[in-house]
């Protein structure tokens, strides 16, 4: 198929969900820039937030104190898929968000309805100045943030193939450890009671395990093209 210029197609926003490790980020940062379309890691915002409660000595047992210090942070994110970028409150803190400390207690701060609701808010907003379009990637964002999306995509992929696939990321790290960490986190992200992990109804599945990311991209370039064309 013949590839639409971004300045004069249609806008099309796209959602993609997913457990972690089943190429949600490096997929949607690859079709947004293909394709002229801003991005969004919503996972780094509630990485972000999680990150100043930390630092701010919020209790993360506590989910009233998270509630209560919620509104607080102020995140801002970049749209740009060549350079995505997150600050809180001024500081740049790509960086600090992917520690381990943060990365074992994100999913008890994004379960806080509180947080869920200031975020998505914020993502909502985000999306709707997108003037070309964009690419949104996360857990909710076909069945809460963005359900009327044009494009919702879920990716899966064995636990198998996604610990492989971030212990040679991590360097070194132990496959087995990273397994049960990976799906530690998913089943906390898919059982809270408020805007889980899920498959939207109208979301097609991908599943990534035997396809490399290359093909994974060309498949949902190939969809969001023939939604642009039917617009
Ligand atoms: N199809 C694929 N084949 C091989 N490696 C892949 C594939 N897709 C992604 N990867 C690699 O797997 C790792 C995880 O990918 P990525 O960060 O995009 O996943 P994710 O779903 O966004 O994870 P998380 O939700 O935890 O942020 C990266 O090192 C990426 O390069
Ligand atoms: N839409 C989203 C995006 C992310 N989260 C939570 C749950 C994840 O474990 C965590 C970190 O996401 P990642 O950077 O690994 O993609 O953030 C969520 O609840 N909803």
């Amino acid at each position: 198929m013949e590839s639409t210029d971004a300045r004069t197609a249609p806008a099309v926003i796209v959602a993609i969900d997913g457990p972690s490790g089943t190429g949600k980020s490096s997929t949607s940062k690859a079709v947004a820039a293909q394709l002229g379309l801003s991005y969004l890691d919503t996972g780094a915002q509630y990485r972000a937030i999680t990150w100043w409660m930390v630092n701010n000595g919020i209790d993360i047992a506590d989910p009233s104190s998270i509630a209560d210090a919620a509104g607080k942070p102020d995140i801002v994110s970049g749209t740009d898929p060549a350079a995505p970028a997150i600050t809180v409150d001024g500081t740049d803190v790509a960086g600090p968000i992917r520690t381990q400390e943060v990365t074992s207690k994100v999913s008890a701060v994004s379960a806080v309805p509180e947080v869920r609701a200031r975020i998505t808010e914020l993502q909502r907003s985000i999306a709707s100045a997108a003037v070309q379009g964009i690419v949104v990637e996360g857990r909710d964002i076909g069945t809460t943030v963005l359900p009327d999306a044009d494009l919702k995509i879920f990716l899966t992929a064995s636990p198998e193939a996604r610990a492989a696939r971030r212990s040679g990321e991590l360097k070194g790290a132990d496959v087995a450890a990273t397994r049960e960490a990976l799906i530690k986190r998913d089943t906390a992200d898919s059982t809270r009671k408020t805007s889980p992990l899920a498959k939207a109804a109208d979301a097609v599945e991908v599943d990534t395990s035997d396809l490399t990311l290359q093909q994974v991209i060309e498949c949902v370039v190939t969809l969001v093209e023939e939604k642009r064309a039917a617009k």
